[in-house]
């Protein structure tokens, strides 16, 4: 098949990361005989150096033409002045509610090798295989009134967390669908017990629930969920929660993957289209040295054959090719290894052949 695909690399380990992940995806291609096109677009701090803009018009017309959009990172200290009126991190969001993608999928699998490479004890990892459905387009990221203001010379910054029945509802549907095909289990994560918004949250859901009457759904707050997703991470099956939330647990459900290097994600909304993204950031720690895992990049792009272009069995065979390159020992600096990333790249396609 022919698939047009644009390449956002944004900013620091971004665009090693997908570099890596685009000649794994062109590796796939030659394999099976497809043809995909690749159209570079800047969003993030490049795009703000560029064209004083984190988003141009330009980069989202492109990724609503496209089959799919695969997005490195954005961000670092260079935009970091908190009195800046622009900002990376403001692309990334304005890309998200552009295309209506109000759904962010982090699946949470454990390697068996990894094991070691958690901190966590071996046997608090067994059996764990999560899926985080994180709402994207709504929450403390996007509510109105946001502002920054001085009144009687004292500063006052305002943030809102507002969400209607209808985005919970559509989310939640979502996370029982995905459920279905699961352990049939749904974890609704909230903050009831404080939160306006979190007891909407728990009605809508429960009201979903009472149309998927053969999947279990558990309420959970938001503070012990923390706390268990250490202790016993294997309890979990889907997890679906507001959009703070799913990005504060995700990294922290990151630590029992071994790396926050390894963890991919779908962003989607109603149709195909979609936006594949690791979890993590531009990383200026270890940015432009080429140690940076590429995992969590090539992961998301076997997200988006599966997702975006429909290609199961293409997925599925890039996943095991990850697989087996960390069964046959590659290992990136954050698990402890001596692979560039280029190096892990090589050894994904180096199983991807075999
Ligand atoms: N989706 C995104 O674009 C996204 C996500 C998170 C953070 N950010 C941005 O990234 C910048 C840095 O944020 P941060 O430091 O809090 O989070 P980060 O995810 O960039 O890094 C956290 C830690 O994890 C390590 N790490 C992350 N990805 C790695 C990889 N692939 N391989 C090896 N190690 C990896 C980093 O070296 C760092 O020590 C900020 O500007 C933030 O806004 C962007
Ligand atoms: C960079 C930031 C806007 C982003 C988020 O909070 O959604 C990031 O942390 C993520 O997890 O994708
Ligand atoms: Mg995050």
């Amino acid at each position: 098949m022919k698939a047009n695909i644009v390449l956002l690399p944004g900013d620091g380990i971004g665009v090693e990361v997908v570099a890596e992940t685009r000649a794994t995806l062109d590796a796939v291609a030659a394999q099976f005989g497809h043809s995909f096109s690749y159209s570079e677009h800047l969003i993030g701090g490049c795009a703000i150096d560029a064209t004083g803009t984190a988003l141009t018009q330009e980069t989202l017309d492109a990724c609503r033409a496209a089959d799919a959009v695969l997005l490195g990172a954005v961000g670092g200290p260079k935009w970091d002045n908190p009195s800046a009126s622009v900002r990376p991190e403001q692309g990334l969001l304005a890309l998200r509610q552009g295309l209506g993608l109000y759904a962010n999928l982090r699946p949470i699998r454990l390697f068996p090798e990894l094991i070691q490479a958690s901190p966590l004890k071996a046997e608090r990892l067994a059996d764990v295989d999560i899926l985080v459905v994180r709402e994207l387009t709504g929450g403390l990221y996007f509510g109105k009134p946001r502002l920054r203001e001085e009144v009687n010379g004292r500063r006052r910054a305002v943030d809102t967390l507002e969400y209607t029945d209808e985005e919970i509802q559509r989310v939640v549907e979502l996370a029982f669908r995905l459920a279905a095909s699961r352990r049939r289990l749904v974890t609704s994560v909230d903050k009831a017990n404080v939160l306006e918004s979190s007891r909407l949250w728990r009605t809508v859901a429960t009201e979903v629930a009472a149309r998927h009457p053969e999947i279990r759904i558990e309420h959970q707050l938001v503070d012990s969920c923390a706390m268990r997703l250490i202790t016993s991470a294997a309890a979990f099956d889907v997890i679906v929660t507001e959009n703070m939330f799913g990005d504060i647990l995700t990294d922290e459900a990151a630590v029992l993957a071994g790396s926050l290097g390894l963890c991919p994600s779908a962003s989607l909304g109603d149709g195909t289209r979609g936006v594949y993204e690791p979890i993590h950031g531009s990383a200026p720690d270890i940015a432009g040295k080429g140690l940076a895992n590429p995992i969590g990049t090539i992961l998301s792009a076997a997200m988006l054959l599966r997702h975006s272009l429909r290609l199961d069995k293409e997925a599925a065979v890039l996943e095991r090719a990850v697989a087996q390159a960390i069964a046959g020992g590659a290992r990136t600096a954050d698990l402890g290894g001596k692979l560039s990333t280029q190096g892990m790249g090589e050894a994904v396609r180096a199983k991807l052949a075999g």
